[in-house]
């Protein structure tokens, strides 16, 4: 099967980090430190809800052929995006993020 995904991943320049980031920092993602990646943690009610939306955003992952780095304990999922492809952050992230937000504000 042919990637749905459109042309190679390019790192995010500094105008398109402005633009695109704004929106997410908001609702509680960051950049990490010494990587080019963006991280936020989320608490659930409980382990249940926590894999409900892991296995949402899991679905999702795989039909874009973009995948979250996670840990989860019990009722937290800590996330990391980041694109290999570029070595660091591209569109792809943040689309990926914008997903992960609308499930989680259906999940709590
Ligand atoms: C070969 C395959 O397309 C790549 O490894 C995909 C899979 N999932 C991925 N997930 C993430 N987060 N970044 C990538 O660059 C990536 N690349």
């Amino acid at each position: 099967m042919v990637s749905p995904r459109a042309g190679k991943a390019h790192r995010l320049s500094a105008e398109e980090r402005d633009q695109l980031l704004p929106n997410l920092r908001a609702v509680g993602w960051n950049e990490l430190e010494g990587r080019d990646a963006i991280f936020k943690q989320f608490h659930f009610k409980d382990f249940n809800r926590a894999f409900g939306f892991m296995t949402r955003v899991a679905l999702q992952a795989e039909k874009l052929d973009h995948h979250p780095e996670w840990f989860n304990v019990y009722n937290k999922v800590h996330i990391t995006l980041s694109t290999h492809e570029c070595a660091g952050l591209s569109e792809r992230d943040i689309n990926l993020a914008s997903f992960i937000e609308q499930v989680a504000v259906s999940m709590t």
